[in-house]
């Protein structure tokens, strides 16, 4: 595929689907001053490339935990994270750092856009780091996410759900192998955020990614193509 053309033109007839992510025995302990206290106690899960995947589960479950180690933003103490085959838990930290850098994008609660950047630069930043920068497809997100009259302006003169659009820009004009997301419409009301799925649906069919998605929200977990629910430290399964 290449990255000179609009979601459009980028639609690919259906590959054969191939495994993403493997997640296996996942263990990870938090350090409390009661002692460890283990949150994640043998995590499975697998996603395709192509597939939609809401992650559930009450407040406290584990499910950013789990996010975290799968985007390389932590480490676990035991199991496998394989992404593409390759087994993250085991890369160094350059290699994870390649890995976040052009395989994955993440979208967080947090949203973490660069305060000395324009709008305009955050959204083309991770896309020009990974080599990826895609100006027909960066103004279709813009449009699409109505970020057009905030260009110019930087984080701080944003609101909290305009500065979730920008956030989620820069994860989409990645187009990454794997989208990862934590409640990415917490700060968006409901047209927005259904903007939000539409646009991430949209960038999964047009670009085979898999997409990982944190929501308390059982209406946005409904538009995605699997549902699963972390309890008491695993999967429930379906
Ligand atoms: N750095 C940390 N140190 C100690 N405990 C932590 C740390 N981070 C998270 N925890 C604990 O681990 C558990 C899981 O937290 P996590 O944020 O993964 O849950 P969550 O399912 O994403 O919750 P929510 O839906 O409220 O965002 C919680 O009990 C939390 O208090």
């Amino acid at each position: 595929m290449t990255y000179g053309a609009t979601i459009e033109d980028a639609r690919t007839p259906a590959k054969a689907k191939a495994q993403l992510l493997r997640v296996s025995r996942l263990r990870k302990s938090y350090a409390t001053p009661q002692g460890p206290v283990a949150v994640l106690r043998g995590v499975d899960l697998t996603l395709e490339s192509g597939e939609s995947m809401a992650l559930m589960g009450e407040s406290g479950s584990g499910k950013s935990t789990l996010l975290h180690l799968i985007g390389g933003l932590d480490t676990a103490e035991a199991g496998e994270i394989l992404i593409d085959g390759a087994d993250a838990t085991r890369l160094s930290d350059a290699g994870r750092a390649a890995l976040r850098r052009e395989t994955l994008a993440v979208v967080f609660q947090q949203f973490n856009l660069i305060p000395s950047l324009t709008v305009r630069a955050n959204v083309a930043f991770q896309a020009r780091l990974a080599g990826r920068f895609d100006p027909a497809w960066t103004d279709e997100l813009i449009r699409r996410l109505k970020l057009e009259n905030l260009l110019e302006r930087y984080p701080e003169q944003l609101s909290g759900g305009q500065q979730q659009r920008a956030a989620i820009g820069r994860a989409l004009a990645v187009r990454p192998r794997l989208l990862l997301a934590d409640e990415p419409t917490g700060n968006l009301d409901e047209a927005t955020a259904d903007e939000f799925m539409a646009l991430a649906l949209d960038v999964v069919a047009a670009t085979g990614c898999g997409f990982l998605m944190v929501t308390h929200s059982e209406r946005l977990a409904a538009k995605l193509q699997r549902q699963v629910r972390l309890s008491a430290g695993v999967i429930d399964r379906p």
